[in-house]
């Protein structure tokens, strides 16, 4: 409810409780043992209700719960209200107070299930549209640019979420792209970015698509500025930019003035989150790179997971699940971490996306009523493609101090099942044997054993892992681009379901815009010594140090 703790729920008193006096006793190996029903009863397998070959398994009983904790913590999450707010949500209510905006992505991937009543809902399909002419046109090469070539090269320019979604996406789906159509991604502001890409590009056969959902990111209308003089330097005469520059963006005022025609600009509004815009015109490159019907069942594949979201029980209900067990560890264990381990090459940015989707969203020390929390909020989102991170971080997850819940995942079978699928069978016994080695250890007597009699104790000692590390594990048949659309959504609807229960209005970013000014402030005042004032002595120190080998 509004204006209440976390905290004060009397469902967080009594897991507080349980935590104090049972958590000791909370050891995987016992769990496991004790109940030999116990997978079965902690794992689910989702099926999706427009596409069956669209499923996965969601094995969580590899946590630290019991039936009892895990019915406590939905308890919490019902006493938060999520039904309710998640009602508002899909209902177009604007439950993102701090900007008095609806929050509706929901609403980019609906295929008639949901009726929402919000400005702007109604031109979705006309873009869908727009992006379905415009992807055909370029993939089939009837769209040419300024020599009469088809595009080879799409650039697209955007940051945050105007730059993971796509990056992410369109990495994992490669095994649907247009393989002469080849995907870049310039974000940062550091010239070398945009120097590096452009370096073997032909302007003659490149398409710049400037993403921004307000269209006045420093960073973004830099780069495109950079890019317009990159493709002005060869093709000369102005007129060229229609073919080769479009837009995406909510600011038809700024894209009209940067000379971005407007039938060359796709839409969306400010309803979309920058961090849940992949679904909107700001997936544009992905449609250029998968096109459109892979697109479209992107959306279908998350489409689904909305109605599970929305339909299920709290009990049967995914992402729920997914959230329970992470507020467990994140409110009662103290775990400052989340580790998102995808055993697929293809999900090598699905860490970095979600670090956006997780921090952006729940990082935020006040709930929408104006309090200080007393209790922790989102977790720190990290990871690696397996089997990469074992021979880096896993050390520490296995043998280290801290507890860092993880999530593995891994398809079943692979696009590119070399030798007789054996890379695949290797990944996969890794991806099994990990959360494995995390949830059992190896004892002091097994190590014994091993080493014999000559082992010193230190020796012995180093090789124990003492295991009750846990873990969730997601299998699915084949990443393809429905199973993807309802695992990415999978995760927004965990997010938010967390976002609820601390309170939080998951939906702003207020934390990203005091770097923003401060920064705007000193390049002002970085051309001479004498212009730097207002700073503690540590700033002005660098500034200076800076200057003294400045150039232009
Ligand atoms: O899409 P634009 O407006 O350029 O914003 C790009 C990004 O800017 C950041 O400051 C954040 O606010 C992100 O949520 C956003 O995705």
């Amino acid at each position: 409810m509004p204006g209440t703790l976390a905290s004060d729920y009397p469902s967080w008193k009594r897991l507080q409780q349980i935590y104090d006096n049972e958590h000791k006793n909370l050891v995987l190996k016992d769990l496991f043992a004790a109940d030999p029903d116990r997978f079965s009863k902690f794992s689910k397998e989702y099926v999706a209700s427009s596409k069956p070959e669209n499923t996965f398994l969601l094995d969580y009983s590899k946590n630290l719960i019991t039936e009892p904790i895990l019915a406590e913590l939905l308890s919490l999450i019902r006493e938060a209200g999520l039904e309710q707010v998640r009602d508002q949500m899909f209902s177009g209510e604007h439950i993102n107070t701090s900007e008095d905006r609806a929050v509706l992505h929901v609403a980019l991937r609906n295929f008639g299930d949901f009726s929402i009543s919000e400005k702007g809902v109604d031109e979705v399909a006309p873009v869908l549209k727009h992006i379905q002419e415009f992807t055909d046109a370029v993939r089939s090469g009837a769209w040419t640019g300024y020599t009469g070539k088809p595009i080879s090269a799409i650039v697209n320019i955007g940051i945050g979420g105007s730059d993971l979604g796509p990056v992410m996406v369109t990495e994992a789906l490669k095994p649907y792209a247009k393989r002469d159509l080849t995907p870049y991604f310039v974000s940062n502001i550091d010239g070398t970015h945009i120097t590096e890409t452009l370096r073997d590009l032909n302007p003659e056969t490149t398409l710049f698509i400037i993403a921004s959902k307000t269209f006045t990111t420093q960073e973004t209308i830099t780069n495109a500025e950079s890019a317009r003089e990159w493709f002005l330097a060869a093709a000369k005469d102005k007129a060229h930019v229609a073919k080769h520059f479009v837009a995406l963006s909510t600011n038809e005022k700024a894209v009209t003035s940067f000379g971005i025609a407007k039938e060359n600009m796709f839409g969306f509004w400010d309803w979309v989150g920058g961090r849940y815009s992949l679904w909107s015109a700001i997936g544009l490159s992905i449609a250029l790179v998968i096109g459109f019907d892979n697109f479209q069942d992107l959306l279908k594949g998350a489409h689904d997971m909305d109605k599970h979201f929305r339909e299920t029980p709290l009990e049967e209900n995914l992402p729920v699940l997914l959230a329970a067990v992470g507020l467990w560890y994140n409110d009662f264990y103290g775990a400052q971490t989340h580790a998102l381990l995808p055993y697929d090459q293809y999900l090598h940015k699905f860490a970095d996306y979600f670090q956006q989707g997780d921090m952006e969203s729940n990082g935020k020390f006040v709930t929408k009523a104006g309090q200080r929390v007393d209790y922790q909020t989102g977790p720190i989102i990290w990871g690696a493609a397996g089997t990469n991170g074992q021979h880096s971080f896993y050390q520490l997850l296995h043998q280290g101090t801290k507890l860092v819940p993880a999530d593995f995942l891994a398809p079943a079978t692979t696009h590119n099942p070399i030798r007789g699928s054996l890379h695949h069978r290797i990944l996969l016994s890794n991806f099994f044997a990990q959360p494995e080695a995390l949830a059992f250890g190896k004892t002091e007597e097994q190590v014994r054993k091993e080493v014999g009699a000559n082992a010193t104790e230190a020796l012995i000692k180093s090789k124990v892992f003492e295991g009750n590390r846990p873990s969730n594990s997601i299998i699915f048949p084949l990443l393809t681009p429905s199973t993807l659309g309802s695992l990415i959504a999978l995760y927004e609807h965990k997010i938010f379901t967390q976002g609820v229960v601390w309170g939080i209005n998951s939906f702003d970013q207020m934390g990203v815009e005091l770097g923003k000014i401060l920064a705007k402030n000193i390049l002002a005042q970085l051309n001479a010594p004498a212009d730097v004032t207002g700073h503690d002595s540590s700033t002005t120190g660098l500034i200076h140090y800076y200057q003294k080998y400045r150039k232009e």
